[in-house]
Order: structure tokens, then C-alpha cells, then sequence
């Protein structure tokens, strides 16, 4: 295993609850991302984030991502752990945010230019394309790119425009497995570009997304003393698993391991419940 300590926290979840129109639908949230470090590596992390359908995954993604406030509580996010605002935290949507009528290009150029001065902001641009093996599509528009390029835009373009956080939602749905294996070097790539580089994947394909995660957080329900379900959605200290502490954070063919096969097992036994 290899060797790692925690610094200071990357993110945090300070007490978000939400409620919308009397209707409770995420309880006292609260869960924290340290920068971890690892000798002779730099490395930030991800986060994967299950829970059943219709539970409020994307709404605490809004709330990560600064774009709606939660009912209680706050995000932190970097080093200096400030409140987040919108903007600060890249959130790659389904629905993937690329301008149609702008080429590859300039849709990147628009992100880069929130962040750089113009002639760093086309640098940028370019050792981004490089990077993501996207420079001989720079003249495309979005509707003439493939699934798993635009894909690979939408996260150059998150990371072309945030800080450090970014927050990916269910992005293996939809592609082919030479595909999911083309993002799944995408996001480790992220990781090792920046050790304050953090990674949170919401997604529905627990063993792809478990394989390459530090950290779980699992979205459940508590029971009261008499059994009854407590209205709310939370992230008990119980379903925050640390992955480099139990010896299953990503490293090569950590997927073919038969621990990793039976803690995917066990993550679909607690969703299940
Ligand atoms: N603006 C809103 N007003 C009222 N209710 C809302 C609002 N946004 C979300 N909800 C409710 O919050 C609950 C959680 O929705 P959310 O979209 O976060 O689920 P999810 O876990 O992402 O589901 P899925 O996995 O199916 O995408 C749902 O019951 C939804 O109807």
C-alpha cells in the first residue's frame, strides 16, 4: 500500500440540510476532504457518491457547486476553506455546458478567459487541448464531436474555468467501454495534475466509479428509535468509507482484487437497503 498522510481540508460539509416547501430532503450533511499526501507523488483525490435514485444527489451537487444555498450550513472549499460561490467549483452536467454555435476552441477559450488574462487564457487553451488529446478537434463544433470527446471538453472546460473542485455527474452514462476507459484516464490525469486537485463523481456505476475513488459517500436514510425512517437524506459517519485506509484506493487492476469485488458488493447491499 502506498504510504499517505492528511494536511488541511480541501472540502467541507458544515451541517446542509435542505428543504424544499416543507418537504426535507437532506439532513445535517456533514463530511470532509483532506489534501492527502503521498511521498514522491502528487495526487489529489476523488470522491464517489451513491445513493438511490431521487434521494437529492443533485441537489447537493447544486449546493457543492455554490449554485443553489442550502436550507442550513456550508460548503468550504480550498486551501483557505472560504465559502463557495458560483464559478469557483467546475460542475460537469449531464447535460454538458459547450456553446453549439462556438468550435471546441472557443468554447474553451470562453472558460479560460473567466480565469486568465487573454494571451495566458489561449496558453491554456492549447496545453489543454494537448493534454486531452483534443488539439486535431479544435475546430469542431460540439454536435460533430463524439460522445467521449465531448465529454473529455466538458472537464477541460470545468478545469479551464475552477479552482481546484470538480464535480462530475454520471459521466460514464451513455459511452461505450473503450469510451469509460478513456475517461477513467481523464480523471486520474486531473488528479495527478494538482495534489489539491479533488474529483467528486456522482454516478450510478458503482463499481467503474469505486475503482477509481480514495473516498465513498453514500446518501441513506436514518431510523429513529422506533424504527421509522427520519424524513432527509443524510451521509452518516458510517457510510464515509476511506478507501486508502482499507487498502482499496485506485492503484492498477485494483477492479480484478477479490476485497474490491466484495466492497462493491457490500456498497450495493447498503444502497439496496
Ligand atoms: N427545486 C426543487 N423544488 C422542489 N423539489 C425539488 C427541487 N429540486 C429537487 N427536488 C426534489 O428533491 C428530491 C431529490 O432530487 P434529486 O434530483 O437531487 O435526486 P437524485 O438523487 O439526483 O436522483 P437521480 O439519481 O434520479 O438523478 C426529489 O424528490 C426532487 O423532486
Amino acid at each position: 500500500m502506498t504510504p499517505y498522510f492528511y494536511k488541511a481540508p480541501v472540502l467541507t460539509l458544515e451541517g446542509i440540510s435542505m428543504t424544499f416547501n416543507g418537504e426535507v430532503i437532506l439532513r445535517d450533511i456533514n463530511a470532509q476532504v483532506l489534501d492527502v499526501c503521498r511521498p514522491d507523488m502528487q495526487q489529489g483525490q476523488v470522491v464517489g457518491f451513491y445513493g438511490r435514485s431521487g434521494m437529492g444527489k443533485s441537489v447537493l451537487c447544486r449546493i457543492l457547486a455554490g449554485l443553489v444555498s442550502p436550507t442550513t450550513g456550508r460548503v468550504l472549499v480550498g486551501e483557505q476553506q472560504e465559502p463557495v460561490t458560483p464559478g469557483a467549483v467546475g460542475f460537469v452536467q449531464q447535460r454538458y455546458p459547450l456553446f453549439n454555435h462556438r468550435t471546441l476552441h472557443d468554447n474553451l477559450l470562453v472558460a479560460a478567459s473567466r480565469k486568465y488574462a487573454p494571451e495566458e487564457a489561449t496558453q491554456q487553451v492549447d496545453a489543454y487541448l494537448e493534454r486531452f488529446q483534443l488539439s486535431k478537434h479544435r475546430k469542431k463544433y460540439p454536435a460533430h464531436l463524439s460522445g467521449g470527446q465531448r465529454q473529455r471538453a466538458a472537464i477541460a472546460q470545468q478545469l479551464l474555468c475552477s479552482d481546484h473542485l470538480i464535480l462530475l455527474d454520471e459521466p460514464f452514462s451513455g459511452l461505450d467501454v473503450a469510451m469509460i476507459d478513456e475517461v477513467k484516464k481523464i480523471i486520474l490525469e486531473v488528479t495527478t495534475m494538482d495534489e489539491l486537485n479533488t474529483v467528486v463523481i456522482v454516478s450510478h456505476d458503482i463499481a467503474t466509479t469505486t475503482a477509481l475513488c480514495d473516498r465513498l459517500w453514500l446518501l441513506g436514510y436514518e431510523r429513529d428509535a422506533n424504527g421509522q425512517l427520519i424524513p432527509g437524506a443524510t451521509i452518516t459517519q458510517q457510510h464515509q468509507y476511506n478507501l486508502a485506509e482499507m487498502g482499496l484506493a485506485w492503484h492498477e487492476n485494483v477492479e480484478a482484487e477479490p476485497e474490491f469485488a466484495r466492497f462493491v458488493e457490500h456498497i450495493k447491499d447498503e444502497i439496496r437497503q
